[in-house]
């Protein structure tokens, strides 16, 4: 009797990531404009653009057509307020779970248990490129380590969650992204684990993956110099306070980093009341106004519709434009506080740009 393999069930061939980009291929055209919304990106974080990076959209994307549907949303307001704020939709496809529970439209893009990965990928890179087309940039989380090679090339921006950013896998992944990454503090609030992975992922490495054929292969990286931290409040307390930001800073100076914060107004910052998530946001500007410089961007979970709803097994008696993981701000209430965040900073800009520091 063999002793290989005893706990696996099934193993199924899944088409290369050339075979998914040859269905769904991206033009020349769009690469360029996914290649200068990343040097916009980067130059926000690395201070050189004055702008706040605002990594807006829902908590998980689950009907595709509801994600198209609130991305033009997004893009009409993000047209709006671009002079303060670079909108990057939130894109996310896969959910790094407590315990168990639904692990996003890539993994099981029929949410049946039925996990139909090769429906769920060619889902997934088409709605990317069909939202790309409308001029948005797009940040996903990573978190398997295969699923970049299949939409990488899409993204402007990603983070590594706060359950994985200990994790040498993705930070090894990391250094070899094409993007900026944000590295989430642990889920107690500790930041040491993410201070850490930001100094690891700047790091060349090897670590073994597939090619774009589906070849495993050994892949060599430069390092990732765009890393950041970001603030998303812990399991006991929320951390996007002025102190907290200034503990953050400290140790990232300490680290030899120089600090680039984004606040997660969600999570453990909004202690999971989707509507605290303004009042943090309405505490970040207010940090911002008063000349804290560290502070590159913030993080809102939004969806067309707010709250959240469990999955129930059908998905067609989901309530269109509401989250399936946490519960998210509605449309209005989006645009009304970016809208009015965008003002606040418009109107500094007669003081040179913040306010007086007392
Ligand atoms: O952002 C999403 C969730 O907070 C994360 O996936 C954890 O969710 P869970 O605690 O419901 O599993
Ligand atoms: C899973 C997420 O966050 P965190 O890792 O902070 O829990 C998320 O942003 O969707």
């Amino acid at each position: 009797m063999s002793n290989k393999d005893t706990r696996i069930v099934d193993i199924k061939p899944l088409a290369t990531p050339n075979e998914i980009a040859k269905i769904y291929p991206i033009s020349d055209e769009l690469s360029q404009q996914i290649t200068e919304s990343r040097r916009i990106v980067e130059n926000i974080l690395n201070g050189t653009d004055h702008r706040l990076l605002a990594v807006v959209g829902p908590c998980s994307i689950h009907d595709p057509d509801a994600a198209l549907d609130y991305s033009d949303r997004l893009k009409a307001l993000s047209d709006m307020i671009s002079d303060q704020f670079y909108v990057v939709m939130r894109v996310y496809f896969e959910k790094p779970r407590t315990t168990v529970g639904w692990k996003g439209l890539i993994l099981d893009p029929d949410m049946d248990g039925s996990y139909d990965i090769e429906k769920g990928l060619k889902t997934a890179r088409s709605l990317l490129i069909e939202i790309a087309k409308k001029g948005l940039a797009l940040g996903c989380e990573v978190l398997d380590p295969i699923i970049p090679q299949y939409i990488d090339e899409l993204m402007s921006w990603s983070s590594i969650g706060a359950r994985t950013t200990e994790s040498q896998t993705h930070r090894t992944l990391a250094s070899g992204l094409s993007v900026p990454v944000g590295f989430k503090n642990s889920t107690s609030g500790e930041l040491t684990n993410a201070i850490n992975a930001i100094k690891s992922a700047a790091a060349p490495a090897s670590f073994i993956g597939i090619n774009k054929d589906g070849q495993t292969v050994v892949l060599s990286t430069k390092g990732n110099n765009a890393g950041h931290l970001i603030l998303r409040g812990g399991d006991k307390a929320p951390n996007y306070y002025e102190d907290d930001v200034e503990v953050a800073k400290k140790k990232l100076y300490d680290a030899g980093i120089n600090p680039a914060i984004i606040i997660d107004c969600s999570h453990g910052n909004s202690r999971k009341n989707f509507s605290r998530q303004k009042r943090v946001l309405r505490n970040v500007l207010d940090q911002v106004l008063w000349g804290e410089k560290a502070i590159r961007g913030f993080m809102l979970e939004s969806n067309i519709f707010e709250g959240n709803q469990p999955i129930c097994g059908d998905k067609s008696t989901l309530k269109y434009g509401v989250s399936v993981t946490d519960a998210c701000i509605g449309w209005d209430e989006t645009e009304r506080i970016l809208v009015h965040g965008a003002q606040l900073l418009k109107k500094a800009e007669r003081y040179g740009g913040v306010m007086e520091v007392l």
